[in-house]
């Protein structure tokens, strides 16, 4: 009787969805459901209850998983879901604490954000500047050189094949350290960054973007740290930390309060310098530990994130040759072959843009976005939510929403243009979530996937070295990983 009504029981007027069984609560189902894709769970859940919010318990944390373009929205614009669960997953791989940007909230988490984005943005992150440019143009040069088969790396490029997502870790990740840590990575340390890109791969395969088993019984980590994730997720941490560490010893011995900033690295220090003459407590608002997570953080999505997205978009192009050969046809109208696409061609090659677009909706890099916390009692679509239930945007079931989009499963770039061929003004897709909590890396990302796809494609024509690997797959994790996928490059003639 008692385990009867705990399966029945909720709170009042709490979104539908499946009982409650003991200690994993609902879990059990969603995993029996699809084991490897969690929003495809919730998703067919959503279609058995005929709501677009659902609601169940994962162990004892009340949690709602919300469905369709116009909920996801809303849900993610509302500052009451703007919260961040706390569990052993999310500590482990800060020092015990709360540190970071993904697993902080509140006013912590507002003043490090707010002071983040101001800082960086002196070095290029999220909008556009001429150093910032020349940087990713480099890279990109080296990238090529890499296709070409001049860099002597047989690890990702042999015999006229190219191994994504690996070949495209360093042109990501050495932009983004040259912002917040004041230099690229050299040729001699590329096989480093590689390191630490599988390592942020680890890091996301090891966690369900629920939390996993582990969050609900944090107990199990002591008895299965493997099988749970939560040794990935402390090892894979520790390299992304420990780099950003090293870089901070290094910023340490040679800062200098008087001087312009170098870095983000620098403007932190400032920071921390000032706090301590003023006497605030450190511990609680500006610290190296804190510093290191949040490069860790920021590690972690360059490293998977839009390396991911450009191999799936070349994934895609290479089975789909004739929308290949319209990039490469508005490429050469456009840029022509003398000299490498530029930010400044963007708004001219909407086309590349559009697949771009199109990888994001088709393949959603995070389907389930990150796990929100609600920090007060609240309604939504007629449901009462109350403070502290786990909620999240099932965004994948706004990008396959067969009612909107018609056609969801078909790789369609023309989807975002008009009958000119431009780029339609209105985007309603939601790669990087919206509101406060939307993603940071936005412009980062878009900018910079934009001029590597780009020049790739203006100087290599890519088929699959094998047929296997499909552009749905991926391994699952917090973020969808391809599959490693030997392409070749043929140079263009
Ligand atoms: C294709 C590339 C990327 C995609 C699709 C993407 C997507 C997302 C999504 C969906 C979220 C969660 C939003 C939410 O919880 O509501 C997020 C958060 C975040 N992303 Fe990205 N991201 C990308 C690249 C990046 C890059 C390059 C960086 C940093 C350099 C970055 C840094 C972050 C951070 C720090 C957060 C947490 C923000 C917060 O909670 O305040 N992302 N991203």
């Amino acid at each position: 009787v008692v385990l009867y009504k705990q399966a029945y029981e909720r709170p009042p007027n709490f979104p539908p969805g499946p009982p409650r069984l003991p200690v994993w609560g609902s879990y059990w189902l969603l995993l029996l459901q699809d084991a490897c894709w969690l929003y495809r769970s919730a998703w067919a859940m959503a279609d058995r209850y005929a709501s677009k919010v659902i609601g169940f318990y994962l162990g004892a944390f009340p949690t709602v998983v919300v469905h369709g373009p116009e909920l996801t929205r809303e849900m993610f614009n509302r500052a009451e879901f703007a919260g961040r669960p706390d569990t052993v997953l999310t500590r482990v791989r800060a020092f015990g604490k709360r540190r970071g940007l993904f697993f902080t909230d509140g006013a912590f988490w507002v003043e490090q954000r707010r002071f983040a984005l101001r800082h960086l943005r002196d070095f290029g992150f999220g909008r556009r500047m001429a150093c910032a440019e020349d940087t990713l143009r480099d890279e990109v040069e080296e990238l090529l050189a890499l296709v070409r088969g001049e860099c002597d790396d047989q690890e990702v490029a042999s015999r006229g094949c190219v191994l994504l997502p690996h070949a495209l870790h360093v042109p990501f990740v050495s932009l983004l350290w040259s912002m917040f840590a004041g230099r690229r990575f050299t040729r001699a340390e590329h096989a480093q960054v590689r390191a630490v890109s599988k390592a942020a791969a680890t890091f996301v395969r090891n966690v369900d973007p629920m939390g996993g088993a582990v969050s609900q019984t944090p107990w199990l980590r002591h008895l299965a740290p493997k099988a749970t994730g939560f040794h990935g997720v402390k090892t894979a941490g520790a390299v992304l930390t420990g780099l950003v560490k090293a870089a901070l010893d290094e910023h340490v011995k040679d800062f200098n309060m008087d001087e312009a900033p170098r870095d983000f690295i620098d403007h932190y220090l400032a920071q921390i310098t000032r706090d301590k003459a003023d006497g605030v407590d450190c511990a609680s608002t500006f610290c190296e530990e804190q510093l290191q997570v949040m490069g860790a953080d920021m590690l972690l999505a360059a490293a998977t994130t839009t390396t991911g997205t450009v191999t799936f978009a070349l994934n895609w192009l290479s089975r789909r040759p004739a929308l290949q050969r319209r990039c490469q046809a508005q490429l050469d109208a456009v840029v022509g072959r003398a000299r490498l696409p530029s930010l400044d061609d963007r708004a001219s090659l909407p086309f590349v843009e559009a697949v771009l677009r199109e990888t994001l909706r088709r393949n959603t890099m995070l389907p389930l976005a990150m796990p929100h916390l609600t920090v007060e009692d609240t309604k939504l679509d007629g449901y009462d939510i109350p403070k502290n239930t786990l909620i999240f945007a099932n965004v994948n079931s706004a990008h396959m929403d067969k009612d909107y989009w018609g056609d969801p499963e078909e790789f369609r770039p023309d989807r975002f243009l008009d009958e000119k061929g431009e780029l339609l003004r209105r985007d309603v897709t939601m790669p990087f979530g919206a509101g406060k909590r939307l993603c940071p890396g936005e412009t980062f990302s878009r900018q910079s996937m934009f001029v590597v796809l780009a020049a790739l494609l203006q100087n290599f024509w890519f088929e699959l070295a094998s047929d296997k690997v499909t552009p749905d797959c991926c391994l699952p994790g917090l973020t969808l990983t391809p599959k490693d996928t030997w392409m070749r490059a043929t140079p263009r003639a």
